[in-house]
């Protein structure tokens, strides 16, 4: 029944078999034509195969998740299916069966490693493992100098080798550990064979969904699955929305993939059910001159939704709170709650600046790290804030009580074997005592008496006091007084990619705006690409009220650029 509503274009890709190239513009439905595959395909009698579902990140995951479970159809992965990151499905069917040659242990996956701090003798300078090349331990010059270190590097190189060939020794293994050995387990012939008979056997399809974001050795895997495992494999991406450069993302050779596809395994789908019209007229403008083609047609509910686009021009001493105020107020005044919206930027510190949060420099101190956390925990709408503060505290009590010995977090969970349920219930309560109010009185000192009593216990004994673990810092008064105004949410664009809500603020800062801004007119280079596809995913997430928040120098050219497509557009100086 679902099926009635879905387009020409939606039900082709919902009814296809076999293996396609998906490309589609933000809004067009591929979350939705997914869910209607897996709907077509378990409701199958001979379903009798394994369905597939995988993406790149946690949050593109759980988005997926929700929605299949939503619909009754994958609420988790029960035999013979799998719904997971690319790098769970890595680690389950090519790497962690078959173990390591000359490694003895069983495989744990440790994502942590390259926080290890790499010291090759008493007093030298401390440097994070992954300042070195994983191939042959050599200095990454540029990771070098962020952290002030010219120095001849030999000593550290031979450090970082044999600490890397320690952690493999032990079967402790990173994702891009992870990634090297199971391409390499597939340049074995005869495993090669061997293994696709085997998943071949086990999935009639895999989806990989926000293709996107896939680096080059990604695609040499799906290229695998597909050709030699013989899987039908659906490539779902929006070359635009390629936002994970840093991942060695593949834009271009994304088009060039598709090229591999028959033509009528290219299957598009077009048309935006997201956006009004006047928000898809502005998103059009966002990108590159010779990527334009045309605008996206809105299709959905909100087509006609007649709301100006906002730009908001701030001066003064750059992103402040004023931001996320005026932005609640053009929200207010049009009918739409704050819960609804969503202040986004490039970095977390931009977003947060905008609604008043907290965003100073932390360091290594721990009670700034524990009041951080504490605050995050309690005024933070975002669940995964909420989960990463518990873990943060639960580092924090490790620190105190000593037991880290210059390993890191993970590692110390997968060697000590350390169960979530053995800490969680006592680290949620420390926080939730730890809650501070100002409006009930709660002050600095208080607050440190209280923490110092909570983590008090964690002290290894004839250890130093509690209190010169958890030092009284006037900077202490900066992050607890930071209370971010109630109801307006900030993400990092990373965090927003793949979602949608009915208004969306998007932060443009001086470091970028102009690089941005030029890139869109005239795209001279490659430099500000990736910023600029950013600032496109981020404004695509937005349903009726789209907002820019941009420095005063450059609002009257962005104003003009995206007004060129004939959208309305706003100003407000703030
Ligand atoms: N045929 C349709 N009729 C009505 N609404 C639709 C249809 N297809 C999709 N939608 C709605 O359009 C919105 C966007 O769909 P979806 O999230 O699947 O898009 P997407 O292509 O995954 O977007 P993006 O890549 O930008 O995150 C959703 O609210 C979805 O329910």
């Amino acid at each position: 029944m679902a099926e009635l509503s879905l387009t020409d274009e939606q039900l082709a890709i919902v009814r296809h078999e076999g293996s396609a190239f998906i490309s589609a513009c933000p809004g067009a439905g591929k979350t939705r034509c997914i869910v209607e595959r897996a709907r077509a395909v378990l409701s199958k009698p001979s379903a009798c195969l394994g369905l597939s579902f995988l993406s790149f990140t946690n949050a593109a995951i759980s988005e997926l998740q929700e929605r299949l479970t939503e619909d009754r159809l994958l609420s988790s992965n029960v035999f013979p299916h799998f719904v997971g990151t690319f790098d769970s499905f890595i680690w389950h069917y090519m790497v962690e069966p078959f173990g390591l040659d000359g490694c003895d242990k069983s495989l744990k996956i440790i994502p942590d490693t390259g926080g290890l701090i790499v010291t090759p003798f008493p007093g030298a300078q401390g440097l994070r493992l992954d300042c070195f090349e994983r191939s042959n331990g050599k200095i990454i010059p540029e990771e070098a100098r962020k952290v002030g270190f010219n120095r001849d590097p030999a000593r550290h190189e031979a450090a970082a080798q044999s600490l890397r060939a320690q952690l493999l020794e032990n079967g402790q293994l990173d994702f891009d550990d992870v990634r090297r050995i199971a391409n390499s387990n597939l340049a074995d012939k005869a495993f090669s064979t061997r293994l696709g008979d085997i998943l071949s056997a086990r999935f009639g399809e895999i989806v990989v969904d926000e293709a996107q974001d896939c680096n080059p050795d990604d695609l040499s895997i799906i290229d695998w699955l597909k050709d030699v495992a013989k899987i039908p494999i659906k490539v779902v991406c929006d070359p635009h929305q390629s936002i994970y450069g840093f991942r060695g993302g593949v834009s271009d050779e994304l088009f060039k993939y598709a090229d591999t596809f028959t033509e009528d395994q290219r299957l598009p789908l077009t048309g935006n059910f997201r956006s009004s019209q006047n928000i898809c007229k502005v998103v059009h403008t966002l990108r590159a001159p010779r990527q334009r083609g045309v605008e996206d047609e809105a299709l959905g509910l909100l087509k006609d939704y007649d709301l100006d686009v906002h730009v908001l021009s701030y001066g003064g001493k750059g992103v402040s709170k004023k931001i996320g105020a005026a932005f609640t107020n053009i929200a207010n005044k049009n009918g739409i709650a704050a819960k609804d919206c969503r202040v986004t930027a490039k970095t977390r510190s931009s977003g947060l600046n905008a609604i008043g949060a907290y965003t100073g420099n932390i360091g290594q101190s721990l009670s700034l790290k524990l009041a951080n956390s504490v605050m995050k925990f309690h005024y933070s709408d975002n669940p995964k804030d909420q989960f990463y503060a518990v873990t943060d505290v639960h580092l924090i009590t490790m620190a105190i009580s000593e037991k880290l010995n210059g390993r890191s977090y993970h590692q110390v969970i997968s060697e000590e074997n350390i169960d979530i349920l053995s800490w969680r219930g006592q680290v949620v309560k420390i926080i939730r005592e730890l809650r501070f109010d100002a409006a009930a009185g709660d002050t600095r000192a208080e607050w440190i008496t209280r923490a110092r009593n909570s983590l008090g216990i964690f002290l290894p004994t004839g250890e130093s006091s509690i209190a010169q673990k958890l030092q009284n810092q006037a900077k202490l008064d900066d992050i607890l007084g930071a209370v971010p105004a109630p109801g307006i949410s900030a993400r990092t664009i990373h965090e927003v990619k793949g979602k949608q809500y009915q208004g969306v603020c998007v932060v443009l800062t001086t470091a970028t705006a102009k690089g941005i801004l030029t890139h869109l007119e005239e795209e001279l280079d490659n430099r500000m690409a990736e910023d600029a596809r950013e600032l496109y995913v981020a404004a695509s997430r937005a349903q009726k009220l789209l907002v820019f928040a941009c420095p005063k120098s450059q609002s009257k050219r962005l104003t003009k650029h995206i007004s060129s497509s004939g959208a309305t557009v706003q100003v407000t100086e703030i």
